[in-house]
């Protein structure tokens, strides 16, 4: 699948940016020809000729008393040389023991649902658009809502918005995997989405409420939940007012439900800090967890089917019409 192939490439880039490291040369080591390599040298060559951007990208910082310190040098390095298998000897291991086998050792492993949840204003759409810029090989589930649109946001990439009569219409042809009201108006999972994305063996990511995302761990048990919070309640109210999304009087309800949703992290399997500044740090932590947990041998025993039998009727919570 295309954007399988992607999301490994991005693997592999992400893995050769960690396994970059950081070296110093001096301005005179530069002009002499010294240092790393070529084209780390052109690297700070970059920086010294006022484009922050080329060496920024890679990690590049100026020190005035140290020269420069470059990190990249190592792109340059060949990776270690293998020797090659004795053919001699592979033909002998062969007649001994049959043909070798060239399937993958490791089973591969099931697609998971991937649940964010935390307070409004917490950052889960920043955190998740960020994401998908990085993760090509998820599928980001579209919600739908009878909220009417923000200013900004875009039909079928932010929600599907619809009006309240449809909603109800979609609750009663069992159309969704889950769905609740929140801050008086529906939102719910349009179940085909989980469904095809699962069946084509991709990682599904659901950007829920707290309500929600206990009616998906109940209805797929195994399914991956974190929880997103702030440094701060006083940093995630500051969040939300400069958003400027909600009038007063909704706002203090949106603070209010997050202060009873802090008390229902122990239901998680995960807790992450979008510190204030350092969305990156978040993104990164989710991405890390996803990654481990598809790693679980546990995930990866094809026997083991637990989880996504969710083909009953949706259980909506606080399902007073909006
Ligand atoms: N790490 C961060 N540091 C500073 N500001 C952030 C950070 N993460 C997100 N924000 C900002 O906080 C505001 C709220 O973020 P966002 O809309 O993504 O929250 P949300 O959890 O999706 O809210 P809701 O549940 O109401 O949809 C946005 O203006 C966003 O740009
Ligand atoms: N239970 C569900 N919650 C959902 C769904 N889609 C979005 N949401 C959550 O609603 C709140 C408020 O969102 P806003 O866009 O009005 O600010 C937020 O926490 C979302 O995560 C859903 O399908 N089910």
């Amino acid at each position: 699948m295309a954007h399988r192939t992607l999301g490994r490439a991005a693997a592999r880039g992400a893995q050769t940016l960690r396994s970059l490291r950081r070296t110093t040369v001096s301005p005179t080591e530069l002009a002499d020809g010294h240092g790393p390599s070529t084209s780390c040298r052109n690297l700070v060559q970059c920086s010294v000729l006022g484009k922050p951007r080329e060496t920024w990208r890679l990690g590049t910082t100026t020190s005035p008393t140290k020269g420069y310190s470059v990190v990249g040098a190592e792109q340059q390095h060949k990776a270690p040389t293998q020797p090659l298998p004795d053919p001699e000897v592979m033909k002998l291991v062969e007649a001994a023991l049959g043909p070798l086998d060239t399937k993958p050792l490791a089973p591969p492993s099931r697609p998971v649902v991937i649940v964010i949840s935390g307070p409004s204003g917490v950052g889960k759409d920043a955190v998740l658009n960020r994401l998908k810029e990085q993760r090509e090989d998820l599928y980001f589930v579209v919600t739908a809502t009878s909220r009417p649109k923000r200013a900004g946001e875009v039909e079928g990439r932010d929600y599907f918005f619809v009006s309240k009569d449809k909603f109800e219409g979609w609750i009663a042809d069992n159309m969704l995997l889950e769905y609740a009201v929140v801050y008086g108006e529906y939102k719910g999972i349009p179940r085909q989405q989980v469904d095809a994305a699962l069946a084509a063996g991709t990682d599904v990511v659901l950007r829920i409420d707290v309500q929600g995302a206990a009616t998906v761990k109940r209805l797929i048990p195994d399914c991956i939940s974190i929880f997103v919070t702030a440094d701060s309640e006083d940093v995630l109210v500051k969040r939300l007012v400069a958003r400027k999304t909600e009038p007063l009087d909704k706002l203090l309800v949106r603070v209010k439900t997050a202060r009873a949703e802090n008390d229902h992290i122990k239901n998680f399997d995960y807790v992450v800090v979008n510190r204030d500044g350092e969305l990156d740090a978040c993104v990164a932590e989710v991405s890390g967890i996803i990654e481990a947990e598809k790693a679980r041998v546990v995930r990866r025993h094809s026997s083991h089917h637990g989880g996504h039998n969710h083909h009953h009727k949706a259980q909506g919570q606080g399902q007073v019409a909006p």
